[in-house]
């Protein structure tokens, strides 16, 4: 078969793409009326077929619509984005509280996507050397109901200004399964042009040629046809954030950068 055979028509390709630019991280323009059920199957069969590793389906899907549980968590938000607002100082800790970061009782539904980090057994194909290689999947998992949902013009807000193990215990979850992604979702008003954040001026989307390396870290693209044509490819789209590059961040427990 010719690779020509492979390819999406033009209007798939560009319904994909359309997905992928204007999918947003939503909070603040959630409409109440509810996602109908068919809806929401269409969404959870998208995440369902995402890749994982060795084949692990590592994810759940735990459906939130209780009022109690929701308002637990939003306590919980509310505790976690306190010490969250701390970390940051003068105007900037001012503008960091005028941000609106969670949509938990906003939305009319919340989903929490977990990763059961058993499932499988202990030898799981592919995940011998990097364990994480379970969570990364389920985060796969997110991006395709994500992406799906935007399709289907449904609004999905990711929260993680929780505590994790905090998390599992409002939800009951078992010992071996972590949350990954606590997601509210729901119908909007509107899906704005670019990130909320950016809007906000809390930061703006960095201009990828500077993040695209030749051969090794560091090594720009020499001048050729890739570099022109991300020169294309990125024309009209907004960037100019500031690239901080190899400063010292909080050493993240359990991760590469520790
Ligand atoms: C792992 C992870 C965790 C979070 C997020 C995203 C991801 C991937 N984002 C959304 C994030 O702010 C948003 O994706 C970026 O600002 C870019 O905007 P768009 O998603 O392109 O609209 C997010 N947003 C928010 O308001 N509160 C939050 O706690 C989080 N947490």
């Amino acid at each position: 078969m010719a690779m020509a055979d492979l390819r999406f028509s033009a209007t798939e390709r560009d319904g994909v793409y359309r997905a992928i630019f204007e999918r947003r991280d939503v909070r603040s323009q959630f409409l109440p009326g509810p996602v109908p059920p068919e809806v929401l199957a269409r969404l959870l069969q998208a995440a369902h077929h995402a890749p994982s590793v060795g084949f692990m389906q590592p994810w759940d899907f735990i459906v939130i619509e209780s009022r109690e549980v929701r308002e637990q968590i939003k306590a919980q938000y509310a505790r976690e984005n306190e010490r969250a607002a701390a970390r940051f100082s003068g105007e900037q800790a001012e503008r960091y509280r005028r941000l609106k970061l969670e949509g938990i009782l906003d939305s009319p539904l919340n989903l929490c996507i977990t990763c059961d980090r058993s499932r499988g057994g202990p030898h799981v194909l592919g995940r011998n050397t990097v364990l994480e290689a379970d969570l990364f999947s389920a985060c796969l998992a997110v991006q395709n109901l994500w992406l799906a949902a935007r399709a289907e013009g449904v609004g999905v807000g990711w929260v993680s200004i929780l505590e994790p193990v905090e998390l599992a215990r409002v939800l009951g979850l078992p010992d071996t399964v972590v949350p990954v992604a606590y997601l509210c979702l729901g119908y909007v008003s509107a899906f704005l042009p670019q990130p909320e954040l950016a809007l906000a001026g809390w930061r703006q989307r960095l201009p990828l040629q500077e993040l695209v390396h030749a051969d090794v870290w560091g090594q720009p693209l020499p001048p050729g046809p890739l570099a022109q044509a991300l020169d294309a490819a990125t024309q009209g789209i907004p960037s100019g954030g500031k690239h901080e590059q190899n400063i010292k961040v909080r050493p993240v427990p359990g991760s590469a950068c520790a």
